[in-house]
């Protein structure tokens, strides 16, 4: 089994750089399919296992892809499938996100039902929706969602219930290359959102209004390959500067975009933390004593879910009272438990989390049950009392590139490794085979 192990005490100081954006490149990459004609070239692409998974769903769709060297080519020329299995779907939800694509391309899509995760049942009906404005028929069974539609999709007004991401993504995708104009009202304002309306229009779409409340989408007859470079990674960068803060420590984040993290910065600066802005990324400086604060989630530009379990590590060492209400998903609370085993004084009121701070936080062994979940458990690593142990990592790395060795060139004691594994259960197995 791997396992992070980290040694808490070090202040970290240097300067890290932060990857492209996960939740850029996914639907960036879903958005190639729409691409008939030309091949389709993104840059400041991370090496991170859901990129593996969204490439694999491309390629079982009858497209080419490569990905070296940071950046991935996508031909989608050839006349596309359109199937994406569970196999995929369960490793990775956002596999939903070539569903919009291909209906608009094939008239047709076929993706396995995401079912439930580890922060919540998130449905897609609010992406259905969308789809069925258009004129699609929408069907589901046998663990699969089929969407089918007879010629072309037609624009229409579509209004969310909530401004959902991946809806108001899988919506613009398909309403590229519908009849018409599509209206999509209360949609999600993430900075993802624009990087993938611009790759849409690279391609020859025409998709106003990406960062507002409100999108407009004219549908064009073809797409074509487009070449792009990602976004900077706004939850690494804001992991990072956690990282800075928790340890007291003094690091340059390269790479981050103040204004995609303003519900942060005015949170970390509330707390007592420095910021500044440099040349090329943001300067984070840790207080003696941080402040306790509330912080509650809300889609962009309120405060990121995805910074939820990295904020309560850093809320552990506050001095006071904080709590934090988390209002996106109705789950994410799992890495609560794990915090406990290092003895953090935390408790769970509904959608919220009280914490009296600071808390004297032990090394322990602990387990990741998201990808942030396991960013913040190595975090609350570095400023506890003695050894602590992570493991799960097959969550981190769906959201981090060699996160163990970007903090140990910050002068964290962190190491990844690969233990046996000693439980009873397994020793009773390896005794049985050697018998
Ligand atoms: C790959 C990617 O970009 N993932 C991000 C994306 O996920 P994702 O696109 O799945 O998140 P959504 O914004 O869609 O979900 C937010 C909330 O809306 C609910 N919902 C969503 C769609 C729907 O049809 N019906 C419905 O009820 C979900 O269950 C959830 O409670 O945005 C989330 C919210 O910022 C982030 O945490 C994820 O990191
Ligand atoms: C929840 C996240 O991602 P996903 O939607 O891909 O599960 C995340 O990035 O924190």
């Amino acid at each position: 089994m791997e396992k992070i192990i980290v040694r808490g005490g070090r202040r970290l100081s240097g300067t890290v750089k932060v990857e492209g954006a996960k939740n850029a490149v996914l639907p960036v990459i879903a958005a190639t399919l729409l691409a008939s004609d030309g091949k389709s070239i993104i840059h400041d692409v991370p090496t991170l296992s859901d990129v593996y998974t969204i490439n694999e769903v491309l390629r079982n769709l009858n497209t080419e892809v490569a990905f070296h060297d940071n950046t991935v080519t996508v031909d989608a020329s050839k006349e596309l499938l359109d199937e994406a299995p569970f196999e995929y779907v369960r490793k990775m939800r956002a596999s939903v996100l070539v569903m919009g694509s291909l209906l608009a391309r094939n008239g047709r899509a076929r993706v396995a039902l995401p079912g439930g995760c580890a922060i919540g049942s998130r449905p897609i009906d609010q992406h259905l929706k969308g789809f069925e404005a258009m004129g699609a028929k929408v069907k589901v069974g046998n663990g699969f969602i089929e969407a089918q539609v007879d010629g072309r999709l037609k624009g229409a007004r579509v209004y969310l219930d909530f401004p959902s991401v991946g809806a108001t993504e899988n919506i613009m995708m398909a309403a590229t290359l519908a009849e018409g104009t599509t209206i999509l009202e209360n949609v999600a304002k993430e900075p993802e959102i624009v990087d993938l309306a611009n790759f849409l229009n690279k391609m020859g779409a025409k998709v106003k209004g990406a960062g507002t409340g409100t999108l407009k989408i004219e549908g064009v007859k073809k797409l074509y390959g487009a070449e792009h470079a990602i976004i900077p990674d706004r939850i690494e960068a804001g992991t990072f500067m956690t990282a800075a803060a928790i340890t007291g420590g003094n690091v340059l984040v390269r790479g981050a975009v103040p204004e995609h993290l303003t519900s942060l910065i005015a949170k970390m600066e509330e707390m007592g933390i420095s910021i500044k802005e440099e040349e090329d990324g943001l300067r984070v400086i840790g207080p003696e004593r941080l402040k306790a604060v509330d912080i509650k989630t809300m889609p962009h530009p309120g405060f990121p879910t995805d910074m939820q379990s990295q904020m309560m590590a850093l809320l552990l060492r506050a001095q006071g009272t904080s709590m934090i209400t988390e209002t996106v998903f109705e789950n994410r609370f799992m890495h609560v438990e794990e915090f406990r085993r290092m003895n953090a004084n935390i408790k769970i009121e509904g959608r919220s989390v009280i914490m009296n701070g600071p808390s004297d936080l032990q090394g322990a062994e602990v387990a990741a049950t998201d990808l942030r979940a396991a960013a913040a458990l190595v975090l609350t690593g570095l400023v506890a009392d003695g050894i602590t142990r992570v493991t799960e990592l097959k969550h981190l790395d769906r959201g981090y590139v060699n996160f163990h060795g970007k903090l140990a060139a910050l002068g964290a004691d962190v190491e990844r490794v690969k233990e046996e594994d000693h439980t009873e259960e397994n020793e009773t197995i390896v005794a049985d085979l050697n018998a």
